[in-house]
Order: C-alpha cells, then sequence, then structure tokens
C-alpha cells in the first residue's frame, strides 16, 4: 500500500517537472465551478502543459481556484467572478476556452429543451471570447451543442473574427462511451477499443459506426441495442442522477482529452485526431454547415477533416435520420442570433 501511494506522488512530481518539454499554456474554463467544470480544471491542473489555469462562473470560481490552487503542480490557478474586466482578464492570452457554463438536463427534457437557457450563455460568452481572446480555440460543452456551436459562429462572424479551424463542439465524450461500451460487451479491454462516432451530439444524430470498429460482426438485435445506448446514454446519467443534472465526471475526462489534444497538436504533435463538431463540407449540401467526424488537429486548430469513411445500409439509414435532425438544430442557433444578437 505505501509504496502504490509513493507511485502516484511520485507520478505527479514528475509530471510537474516535465512541464519544461512543452511551451506555455493558459487554458481557460467558464463555467468552472459546476458540476463539470470542477473536476474538469481539477484534470487540467494536472496536466504538465497547462501551465495556467482561469476559472471563471457567475458564482463560486475564486472558492474552486483557492482549492484546486493547492494540488502539487507547477501551474497557476487563479478564480474569477463577474464583474470590472475579470472576464476578459481570465479569457486574455488563453490557448484554449472550455465553456461548460449551462444549465444541465432533469429526467424527461431532451438537450434541445435547455436551448431556451443556454443559447443567450453561450451567446454572451462567446462575445467575450470574441473580443478579448478571438484566436482561442473554443470548445464548446454546453447543450445543445448542436445549435450553441452555430451560435458561436454567428457571434464571431458579427465581431468580424470568425475563424472555422479554431470552432469546436466537444463530442469526445461519444467516442469514450462507445469504446467503454463495446469493451463490456466483447469483454476487451476500451483503450483498445476504436469506435468512430459521426453527426452531432444528441440522440439519433450520434452515428457510431460499428463496421468500422474492431467488430463488425456486431448485428441484429445486439447491433440495435449497442447503437442505442451509444446515442443515448446521456439518457441513463440523467436517469440515474434523477434530477440531479447529467454527466459530469466522465465529460469532464471527454473535455479534458479534447483540450490535451489541442495543446498537443500546439506543440507540434502530428498525428492528433479527436473527434469533434466543426464546421465542415461533409454534409453542408443537405443543411449541415457542422458535422462532427474525425478531425486531424494542428498548430493552427483543424487541420484535416476526415471522411466518414466506407459505411452499410443500415449505417446510412441512421446518417439520413442524423443529417435530417441536425440540419434544424444548426439552423436553430443561427436564427436565435439573427433574432438575438450579442449586446
Ligand atoms: N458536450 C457534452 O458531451 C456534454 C456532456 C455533459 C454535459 N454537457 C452540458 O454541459 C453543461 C453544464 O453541465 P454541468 O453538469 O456542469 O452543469 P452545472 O449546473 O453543474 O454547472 C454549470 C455551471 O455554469 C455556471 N454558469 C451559468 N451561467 C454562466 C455564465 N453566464 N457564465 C459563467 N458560468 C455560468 C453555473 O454557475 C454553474 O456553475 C450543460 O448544458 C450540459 O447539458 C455537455
Ligand atoms: O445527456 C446530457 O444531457 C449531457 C450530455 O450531453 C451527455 O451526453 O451526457
Amino acid at each position: 500500500m505505501f509504496s502504490v501511494r509513493r507511485a502516484a506522488v511520485n507520478l505527479t512530481q514528475k509530471r510537474a517537472f516535465s512541464a519544461s518539454a512543452s511551451n506555455p499554456y493558459k487554458v481557460a474554463v467558464l463555467g468552472a465551478a459546476g458540476g463539470i467544470g470542477q473536476p474538469l480544471s481539477l484534470l487540467l491542473k494536472l496536466s504538465p502543459k497547462v501551465t495556467e489555469l482561469a476559472l471563471y462562473d457567475v458564482r463560486g470560481a475564486p472558492g474552486v481556484a483557492a482549492d484546486i490552487s493547492h494540488v502539487n503542480t507547477n501551474s497557476v490557478v487563479k478564480g474569477y467572478a463577474p464583474g470590472d474586466s475579470n472576464l476578459a482578464d481570465a479569457l486574455k492570452d488563453a490557448e484554449v476556452v472550455l465553456i461548460p457554463a449551462g444549465v444541465p438536463r432533469k429526467p424527461g427534457m431532451s438537450r434541445d429543451d435547455l436551448f431556451n437557457t443556454n443559447a443567450s450563455i453561450v451567446r454572451d460568452l462567446a462575445h467575450a471570447t470574441a473580443k478579448a481572446n478571438p484566436k482561442a480555440k473554443l470548445c464548446i460543452i454546453a447543450n445543445p451543442v448542436n445549435s450553441t456551436v452555430p451560435i458561436c459562429r454567428e457571434v464571431y462572424k458579427l465581431a468580424g473574427v470568425y475563424n472555422p479551424k479554431t470552432l469546436f463542439g466537444v463530442t469526445t465524450l461519444d467516442v469514450v462511451r462507445a469504446s467503454r461500451f463495446i469493451s463490456e460487451l466483447k469483454s476487451t479491454d476500451p483503450a483498445a477499443e476504436k469506435v468512430t462516432v459521426v453527426g452531432g451530439h444528441s440522440g439519433v444524430t450520434i452515428v457510431p459506426l460499428l463496421s468500422q470498429s474492431n467488430h463488425p460482426d456486431i448485428s441484429g438485435e445486439v447491433r440495435d441495442a449497442l447503437v442505442k445506448r451509444i446515442q443515448f446514454g446521456g439518457d441513463e446519467v440523467v436517469q440515474a442522477k434523477d434530477g440531479a443534472g447529467s454527466a459530469t465526471l466522465s465529460m469532464a475526462l471527454a473535455g479534458y482529452r479534447m483540450a490535451e489534444s489541442l495543446l498537443r497538436a500546439k506543440d507540434g504533435e502530428k498525428g492528433v485526431i479527436e473527434p469533434t463538431f466543426v464546421e465542415s463540407p461533409l454534409f453542408k449540401e443537405q443543411g449541415c454547415d457542422f458535422f462532427a467526424s474525425n478531425v486531424e488537429l494542428g498548430p493552427d486548430g483543424v487541420e484535416k477533416i476526415h471522411g466518414i469513411g466506407e459505411i452499410n445500409s443500415y449505417e446510412k439509414g441512421l446518417i439520413d435520420a442524423c443529417v435530417a435532425d441536425l440540419a434544424k438544430n444548426i439552423a436553430k442557433g443561427v436564427k436565435f442570433v439573427e433574432a438575438n444578437p450579442p449586446k
């Protein structure tokens, strides 16, 4: 027991000292005191790539920052409450900005039911980012991602600073879940299970391409149940939390993975690929300016958008259902900003 603890402490120290191998990076979390924000910030504190952590929330961020700042890694943590130039200061010089700010679902709600509350929260935070630090890589976690990401594009366009390479909807949780669920089914190591998931981030817009996984043989009712579980995995957590919110801990891991991948790519690492919801040519003709697929990341953000690859007729049906819903979700976000531009 003692030696295990020693090993853990040594690992933390080693990580802290290896920070010099990477460039210094500031990361900002907006909504940092929430269910996702807190564990996400903790994981970022453990990253040797992050040298400064800016934690902003409408309530509680200074306390969360004070707490996390005691973790024994070298990065500096600062908490920011609303007022004066605080939000702009939190955003200034950040390489990556993550936005988990917004309300989560309760049982019986769809992600789209969050639109009325979260659209304006995301619009205003995107507006602040467009003004204070338009070059930051902006990662949107707040739901409904299918609409909040287009909202950010419209806000950036109005500010004259839109760059499609730096706007990301975080869909990493869908592939995290997919690899875990398939590993449970097949009794394998989830780390070895890579499942491509494309489309958007809600219900039928989440399209797992099992034919491209290690188990293309999964078929019939087993396949249908697995696809449904991946598409509606978020509901499992919402129901289990019974009114207390949605996925926070698995989402923190997924958000951390996305941020870390962006920093690795910024540091010049080649072949960094993440699934993410970005402005994409793949289904533009069908009304979907945004689409999640595997994206190769580079120092400037999006380097190359991968196509969806070969799919079977069952998956073609899933894509058709996805595109029909997704186009509406995207249009809803665009219309919201037209009618309610940021002030
Ligand atoms: N993309 C995904 O895969 C994914 C996964 C899980 C949850 N989510 C979404 O993430 C969002 C947050 O979930 P949560 O469980 O952390 O919720 P939460 O309620 O626990 O935390 C949200 C935080 O945002 C803060 N906040 C609200 N308005 C703000 C503003 N204007 N500026 C700054 N902070 C503000 C709140 O004070 C709170 O601390 C939800 O919309 C949820 O649906 C997305
Ligand atoms: O399900 C939710 O509402 C939260 C999140 O989008 C998830 O996939 O867990």
